[in-house]
């Protein structure tokens, strides 16, 4: 009902933060737009579920994340796909991990610090009744 539409927007303002402030953050440039298909021709023979943050901002006005949970799911693909896809031992590839790893360690530092455990919860019982 409306209570629970109120709740949906509160969890997207949150969730648009976080993206805005992950595509600020100079470190994460390359995770910022879609892989370029055309400038990495094989990308999507070993990708199979490519993830950025500016598709993460579409799904979130899509509604497609009910709860952080699923949020968090698609934030994990974007830094699993590049260690995935760059795991040589060259420099490109190690940047690129290490950055990889940074955005995996700030998402999960901001959801620990700024989401309130009952307020997923609220999320959780909305996704299970639907
Ligand atoms: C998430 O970004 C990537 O996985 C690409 C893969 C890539 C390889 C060649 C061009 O692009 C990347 C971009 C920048 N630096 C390293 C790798």
């Amino acid at each position: 009902e409306d209570q629970e539409e109120a709740v949906l927007r509160e969890l997207r303002l949150f969730l648009r933060n976080v993206t805005e402030r992950l595509t600020l953050d100079r470190r994460f440039k390359a995770f910022t737009k879609p892989v370029d298909i055309e400038e990495v021709p094989d990308y999507l023979m070993v990708i199979k579920k490519p993830m950025d943050l500016s598709t993460l901002l579409t799904n979130i006005d899509e509604h497609k994340y009910v709860t952080v949970g699923e949020f968090m799911s698609d934030t994990d693909l974007i830094w699993q796909n590049a260690l995935e896809y760059n795991p040589d031992s060259d420099p490109m590839d190690r940047h690129i991990r290490h950055r990889a790893c940074a955005l995996k360690d700030t998402v999960r530092a901001i959801i620990k610090d700024e989401l309130d455990e009952d307020f997923e919860r609220v999320c959780e019982e909305i996704k299970e009744s639907r």
